[in-house]
């Protein structure tokens, strides 16, 4: 069941997130299929036409097609973008209701075919979403994950890496919590390269914790600033699925911010939100426990109040 000879991944919701990560999958030639499935039959079929003509431009041999549930019950990951998006003004939070409905309906459609693998979720509200994934599906905790606060961890290294001038890939830091408003930062751990920050900029008076709080603020915010320039975003979590999707099935041991179940870590119970974890072929190996000073301890708190009173009312 987990290890399969051949990397089927099924992709549900073939939109601008299910596309963005599809052309991802392609270009890094990740698994050896990936079915497309939707709701809107010739969307996928229209992307898996397209999708299948870069094949003799790039190196991977993926097979793709577009597909139905059946197509599931053969895959090493499912990974589920469909459902509704944030229009400009609406939270992430807002669109709650609406995708549980959904989610119900596919994550039964999944499991009916037998499916026994690993789930990747990236629909918002995500943290509620792979919360419900997990509850629909019967699956064990560590056999569904969401994508968390994956991408906003790139935003954050991105942004820290632009501003200190060095190698995003160099700077190692982490956005934890809820994937949306109620996120923070974790500055006790974050580090430039091997310095901590808090180091550096006693070092160097020309950065400031004034314009590393801006930083923060543009991380936080950086969907609505996207969603209002071109009303929606999808190739930052497209590649981010797509580094998840490798993690996985390469077996790679990578830790990466995803929404994990919490059971105890953290001090928290019952509850899926964006935390470190190690990621492997097993789907989530172990969570990593960050030691928080105790501002990040309350902020934390606050981000799972806040996914549980959104939570209550749904599932
Ligand atoms: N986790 C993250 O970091 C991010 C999450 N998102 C979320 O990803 C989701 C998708 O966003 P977009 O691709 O921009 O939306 P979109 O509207 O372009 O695509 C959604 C797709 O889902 C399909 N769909 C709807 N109901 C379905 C059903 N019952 N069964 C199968 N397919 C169904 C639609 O036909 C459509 O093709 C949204 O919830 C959005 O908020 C977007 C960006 C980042
Ligand atoms: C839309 C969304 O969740 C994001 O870009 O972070």
């Amino acid at each position: 069941m987990l290890h399969k000879e051949i990397n089927r991944v099924a992709l549900i919701g073939t939109g601008a997130v299910g596309a963005s990560y599809a052309f991802g999958m392609l270009n890094k030639g990740v698994a050896e299929e990936l079915v497309m499935i939707d709701l809107n039959k010739d969307k996928a079929e229209g992307d898996a036409m397209d999708l299948s003509h870069c094949l003799p431009f790039v190196d991977s041999r993926t097979k793709i097609w577009a597909g139905d549930y059946s197509d599931c019950k053969d895959a090493s990951l499912v990974v589920i973008t469909a459902g509704a998006a944030q229009k400009p003004g609406e939270t992430r939070l807002d669109l709650v209701a609406k995708n549980c409905a959904i989610f119900k309906g596919i994550v039964g459609d999944i499991m009916a075919s037998g499916f026994d693998g690993i789930f990747l979720i990236a629909t918002n509200p995500v943290d509620i979403l792979t919360y419900a994934t997990w509850k629909f599906s019967g699956l064990p905790k560590e056999r569904v994950i969401g994508s968390g606060t994956s991408l906003d961890t790139a935003r954050f290294r991105y942004m820290l890496g632009d501003y200190f001038n060095v190698d995003a890939r160099n700077i190692h830091g982490y956005i934890i919590g809820e994937h949306g408003d109620s996120e923070l930062p974790v500055w006790s751990k974050t580090n430039v390269g091997t310095s901590p920050v808090h180091h550096v900029l006693k070092k160097n008076p020309k950065y400031s914790q004034r314009e590393l709080d801006e930083i923060f603020l543009n991380t936080r915010d950086a969907a609505y600033h996207i969603i209002k320039k071109k009303g929606a975003t999808y190739y930052g979590i497209g590649m981010g699925l797509v580094r998840l999707t490798k993690a996985i099935l390469k077996n790679e041991n990578s830790i990466i911010t995803v929404s994990a179940y919490l059971d105890g870590q953290y001090g928290e119970h019952d509850i899926y939100i964006g935390v470190p974890a190690v990621i492997n072929r097993g789907g989530i190996r172990e969570v990593v426990e960050l030691d928080l000073n105790e501002l990040e301890q309350r902020q934390f708190k606050n981000s799972v109040e806040t996914l549980r009173k959104t939570m209550a009312p749904v599932l």
